[in-house]
């Protein structure tokens, strides 16, 4: 296993590059290179020469290389979702869900995770050193899409030496990659965990990605997505991005839980456009500290490829279609207060499956914290989760777990 080494990047982003330094000797950290012999091809007609992937690794693989879960990270996550992040220095995204005893039992499976292609956090993206120029990409990196996202992965695997994966899991953009390795990689993928996500990118989460990235464009310190040379970072207009997305990845009741019209730290309103509002100053926070562990152009690249995911369309339109004659297990999850990825996103696929004759199950779960519920406390994704794998391990031929 090769120790983590910080991307090629120059030097936009020292916070990360210094934590992920710090990294060095973390088990089970990992980047992999292809060079010039094993080029990707993606979508956008060109192939890129030189492809670094980070990692992580939790568990063991089994003699038979058969217990491996692949799980996908959602736009702004990284390789980092079961161990501190090196970066913030918080939980792993997915810490809740996959370790020792959980849901994802690092005891019994083994998981890996990588940053997405077209990330920043020791991925290629727009941030890595164009090897054609010396410099980084910037906007000179191809514009990737999740099935680029999910080819550079497969290389991953190969490196890994699994053939098949146990399950390929993970929620909104993790999801749209778990979707996109069942119709590309049938053989690959004995079961599959989409959740609170969709098989398509609705004109309503276009929109609001389109947002973002006008906010990102519009900072004088963007320089035509120059800023790496010219050494400033478009930080307001990464933050605006954010704040406006993250409003999205709630809900209406959650926020009012958290913190209907009260004030921040004051008896009454200033009549003035500080963060009188607790959600404001809330809000602000988020946006803050979002700029301290993203990339500004990567965060383009990233929504980019989501719009772009319509995978009906690479089947004559019809979604069925990309599940022909899949022997996938499949599990969809949505929740109630989803309003990116509604349920009836969930169900559109739940069909599609039924049409194409494969074998679904499907769980709308009643909660009131929005699209992000698959990141935090959920009992019922958890049980869920567990049974699902539970019953495809053994299906797939593993001995039972602890509870089995
Ligand atoms: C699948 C993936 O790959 S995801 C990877 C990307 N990671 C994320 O998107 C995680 C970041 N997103 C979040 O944390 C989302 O808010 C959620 C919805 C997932 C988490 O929700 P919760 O755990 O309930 O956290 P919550 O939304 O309350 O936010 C807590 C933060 O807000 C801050 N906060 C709370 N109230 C206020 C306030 N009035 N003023 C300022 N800050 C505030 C807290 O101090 C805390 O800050 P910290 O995160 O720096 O410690
Ligand atoms: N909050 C998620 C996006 C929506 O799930 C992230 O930043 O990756």
């Amino acid at each position: 296993m090769t120790s983590f080494v910080p991307q090629d990047a120059t030097s936009l982003l020292p916070n990360i590059e210094a934590k992920a330094r710090q990294e060095v000797n973390e088990p089970h950290s990992a980047v992999v290179r292809f060079g010039a012999d094993q080029p990707l091809r993606l979508d956008a007609g060109v192939a890129l020469p030189h492809l670094q992937i980070a990692y992580q690794t939790y568990g063991e693989p089994n003699a038979a290389r058969s217990n491996a879960i692949l799980v996908c990270h959602a736009l702004t996550g990284d390789q980092h979702a079961a161990n501190p992040n090196p970066v913030t220095g918080k939980p792993g995204w997915w810490e809740t869900l996959v370790g020792p005893g959980k849901p994802i039992d690092t005891e019994r499976f083994f998981v890996i995770s990588s940053n997405v292609l077209g990330g920043c956090m020791g991925t290629t993206g727009p941030a890595s050193l164009n090897p054609a120029t010396g410099r980084a990409y910037g906007l000179d990196m191809p514009v990737v899409t999740i099935r680029d996202m999910v080819n550079a992965q497969a290389m991953l695997l190969d490196h890994l030496g699994i053939e098949k994966l146990l399950c390929v899991a993970g929620g909104s953009m993790g999801g749209m990659q778990v979707l996109q390795w069942a119709a590309s990689y049938p053989e690959r993928v004995f079961s599959a965990l989409p959740i609170a996500t969709g098989a398509r990118h609705s004109a309503q989460n276009i929109a609001f990605h389109e947002v973002g990235r006008q906010a990102v464009m519009a900072d004088p310190d963007w320089r035509g997505g120059r800023y790496l040379a010219e050494g400033v970072t478009p930080h307001r207009g990464l933050a605006v991005a954010r704040m406006a997305a993250h409003i999205t990845y709630l809900s209406d009741q959650a926020l009012h839980r958290k913190f209907g019209r009260r004030l921040q730290d004051r008896a009454n309103p200033t009549f003035g456009f500080d963060a009188d509002f607790q959600v404001e100053s809330y809000l602000r926070h988020q946006g803050e500290s979002f700029v301290q562990r993203f990339d500004a152009n990567s965060y383009l690249y990233v929504t980019r490829a989501m719009d772009y995911f319509d995978l009906a369309e690479d089947y004559g339109g019809v979604l069925a279609n990309a599940f022909a004659g899949s022997k996938t297990r499949f599990c969809l999850v949505s929740f109630t207060s989803d309003w990116l990825f509604p349920t009836e996103d969930s169900r559109a696929i739940v069909h599609a499956l039924n049409a194409s004759g494969a074998s679904v199950s499907f769980a709308e779960i009643v909660s009131d914290k929005g699209h992000d519920a698959f990141l935090l406390e959920e009992p019922e994704l958890f049980a869920i989760t567990r049974g699902f794998l539970d019953s495809a391990a053994r299906a797939f031929g593993l001995p039972p777990g602890r509870e089995g």
